[in-house]
């Protein structure tokens, strides 16, 4: 490990520096020289101990130190997952979580939580079908996410809304969103009713398709995790009149550790490419092209048929979803979760994310 003497004046744990009850920095930076170096340097077993030309002490855990160097998180992930395709996933058993438990014990939503976070799907059972269960089941878990698409979303094939969601054909597998800067985190499907046929939900692990492509293709992965590109939602139905564009790339890796955190693939909400140059965008092309093979593969599909009182929720940054064109009456309901609050009620229960 090797750290810099900036770095080790501006994380001092002293008192003056830093307020353990707020968990908050007080020491200001920017006052630090630059060209710090400290005047002592002593070390006992568990200890290092640092006293700064104006006589300030700074000391640190050895551990601490392990815990926080970038050698140390370099090597780490943030999430732990379990990558699956559908033979993989439907061997894992998840159990699926029973409503009344989920509302009334902590170890029933850790559970859920555990599973989401590791497959980047759950299930929740018999919950009654009606909007109001489904928000109540929501809230359980984080804050709802608000978007043009309203809170609580209910919809069925009739075109209210300017997008192919609101009709019966089918829709290929793609992540939600794409075209917001932050796409929407969490997904809650609930089918409320169907009168007819079809209709099936697709599920496809990106995350397993896309580790696929960094085995077979690593210079292919690195160009989708480095070429920005446009979605956007244009809607003029009705009413509703929104104009939505997101920039980002459809990979997105942390550069310390690589470790993929989003997935932004949709097709049909893909913009015009005009920030790719000429040299790059042919590559792209071929790139895409890899992954989209990959997510196509059938054994990657995990076909569900969502039922009155099974909640589905998706990681929309990981897990895409599509659907069987279908006939008949089809009302679905459901809701976006901001992941932020989805994440932090998985801290707090104890878990990793
Ligand atoms: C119906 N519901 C609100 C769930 C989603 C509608 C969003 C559809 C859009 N093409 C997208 O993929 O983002
Ligand atoms: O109708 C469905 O099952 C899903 C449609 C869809 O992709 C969406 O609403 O985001
Ligand atoms: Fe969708």
């Amino acid at each position: 490990m090797r750290f810099d003497y900036v770095w080790l004046r501006d994380h001092c744990r002293s008192a003056s520096c830093y307020n353990s009850k707020t968990h908050q920095r007080s020491l200001d930076t920017a006052s630090v020289d630059l060209c710090i170096k400290p005047k002592t340097i002593r070390l006992d077993e568990t200890t290092l101990f640092f006293t700064w030309p104006d006589g300030h002490v700074t000391r640190y855990d050895l551990d601490w130190l392990v815990k926080n160097s970038y050698e140390g998180q370099k090597q780490k992930v943030i999430q732990p997952r379990i990558l699956w395709n559908a033979k993989l996933y439907q061997q894992a058993q998840v159990p699926s979580v029973d409503f009344q438990n989920f509302l009334k014990t902590n170890d029933e939503l850790k559970k859920f939580l555990q599973n989401f976070l590791l497959y980047g799907i759950a299930f929740v059972e018999n919950v009654p079908p009606t909007r109001e269960h489904t928000e109540k089941l929501a809230e359980r878990i984080s804050l709802i996410r608000e978007t043009i698409y309203g809170r609580m979303w209910y919809f069925t094939s009739d075109f209210s809304r300017g997008d192919t969601a609101y009709t019966k054909l089918a829709l290929d597998r793609h992540t939600d969103t794409t075209y917001f800067q932050e796409p929407c985190g969490i997904q809650v499907f609930h089918c409320l009713k169907h009168e007819g046929t079809g209709g099936k939900t697709l599920l496809v692990d990106g995350f397993y398709a896309a580790q696929q492509v960094l085995q077979k293709a690593p210079e292919e992965f690195e160009l989708l995790s480095k070429v920005p590109l446009k979605h956007e939602y244009i809607e003029n139905v009705g009413e509703c009149h929104n104009h939505m564009i997101g920039v980002g790339p459809v990979l997105n890796i942390y550069p310390w550790n690589k470790e993929l955190y989003l997935i932004r693939y949709n097709n049909y909400d893909r913009a015009v490419i005009n920030t790719v140059p000429y040299d790059v965008v042919h590559r792209w092309y071929i790139a895409h092209r890899t992954l989209t093979t990959e997510l196509r593969k059938p054994e990657n599909e995990l076909w569900v048929k969502l039922k009155p009182g099974k909640v589905l929720f998706i990681d929309n940054w990981r897990v895409l979803h599509g659907r069987e064109s279908f006939t008949g009456y089809r009302q679905l309901c459901g809701c976006y979760l901001t992941r932020d609050d989805v994440l932090n009620t998985a801290r707090l229960l104890g878990l990793r994310a």
